[in-house]
C-alpha cells in the first residue's frame, strides 16, 4: 500500500505554542486541509482553557494535551478525569511519577468515560526523558546515572507495566524502545529539526524524515513551523521529505 501525503500529515503533530488562542487560530487557518494533529501544551491551554479544546474538536482535529501531569496518584486520577471528559485524542503523564501514579491516570480515564456523553478513550502516554535534556544533565544536574538510552528505556517498560499506551521520547530512543516494549506501544518523539533549522533549546534531535526511518509513530514539531515566515511551506516541505524517504 503507498503512503499518501494525508496519512504522513495525520502522524506530524503541530506543536501550538502561543499565548492566546487568536495566534493559535491563525496558524490553523494558514495550515487549513492539511489534516495534522495539533499539540496543545502548558502556555496555550493555560491561557485558551477546555473552551479551546472544543473549538478545535469542533474544527475536526486530532488534539494530544501535553501537560504532563505529575503529582501525588490521587490529583493525577482527577486531572487524568478531566482531560478524558474534554475529549481530547491523547495526554500524557511524567514516568517518574511512579507506577501508582500511571495506574491512577489509567483510573482516572475510566471514570472519565463513565461519566463522559462520548466514549472514545484517549491515548495514554508517559513522558520519559525531556528531548532538551542531555547526557550530561541528566547525570550531572538530575542526578540519573546511566545512558539517557538505558533510562528511557527503563522509564517505558515501567510506562508499559502501568497499562499506558506508550511513551515520549526522542527519535534516537525509539529503536530499542520498539524492541522491548512492541511495535503497538506507540512513540511520541518531539525534538525533530528539518536540516539546517535552528536547534534552539532541544538536545536530543533528528530531522522528519529520519525520525520516521526509525520507525517512530508521531513527530513533534513546534517552532520549525510556527516561527516561520510561511509555516504552510515548511509543513508542506516536511511532509513531501518524509514522502521521499518512504
Ligand atoms: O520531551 C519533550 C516533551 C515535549 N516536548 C514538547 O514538544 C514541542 C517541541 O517544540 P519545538 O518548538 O519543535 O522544539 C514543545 O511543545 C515541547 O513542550 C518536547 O519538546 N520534548
Amino acid at each position: 500500500m503507498t503512503t499518501t501525503n494525508n496519512q504522513v500529515a495525520e502522524r506530524i503533530m503541530v506543536a501550538l505554542d502561543y499565548a492566546y488562542a487568536e495566534q493559535a487560530e491563525a496558524l490553523i487557518r494558514s495550515l487549513q486541509g492539511i489534516p495534522c494533529y495539533v499539540k496543545v501544551g502548558m502556555q496555550l491551554f493555560y491561557s485558551a482553557g477546555p473552551q479551546f479544546i472544543s473549538k478545535l474538536k469542533d474544527m475536526g482535529y486530532n488534539i494530544f494535551l501535553d501537560l504532563k501531569m505529575h503529582d501525588i496518584p490521587n490529583t493525577v486520577k482527577g486531572g487524568a478525569e478531566s482531560v478524558t471528559r474534554l475529549g481530547v485524542d491523547m495526554f500524557n503523564v511524567h514516568a517518574a511519577g511512579g507506577k501508582l501514579m500511571m495506574e491512577a491516570a489509567m483510573e482516572g480515564v475510566d471514570k472519565g468515560l463513565a461519566s463522559a456523553s462520548q466514549g472514545k478513550r484517549p491515548i495514554v502516554i508517559g513522558v520519559t526523558q525531556l528531548t532538551s535534556t542531555s547526557q550530561k544533565v541528566m547525570n550531572d544536574e538530575i542526578g540519573i546515572t546511566g545512558t539517557v538510552e538505558n533510562t528511557v528505556l527503563r522509564y517505558a517498560q515501567l510506562t508499559k507495566a502501568a497499562g499506558l499506551d506508550g511513551v515520549v521520547a526522542s527519535p534516537l530512543e525509539v529503536v530499542s524502545i520498539k524492541q522491548s516494549c512492541g511495535t503497538s506501544f506507540v512513540t511520541v518523539t518531539p525534538g525533530i529539526r528539518p536540516a539546517g533549522s535552528d536547534i534552539g533549546d532541544q538536545s536530543r534531535v533528528m530531522t522528519p524524515a529520519e525520525a520516521f526511518t526509525q520507525g517512530t509513530d508521531y513527530i513533534v514539531i513546534g517552532r520549525p513551523i510556527t516561527a516561520a515566515p510561511d509555516p504552510r511551506e515548511v509543513l508542506e516541505s516536511i511532509i513531501a521529505s518524509i514522502m521521499a524517504s518512504n
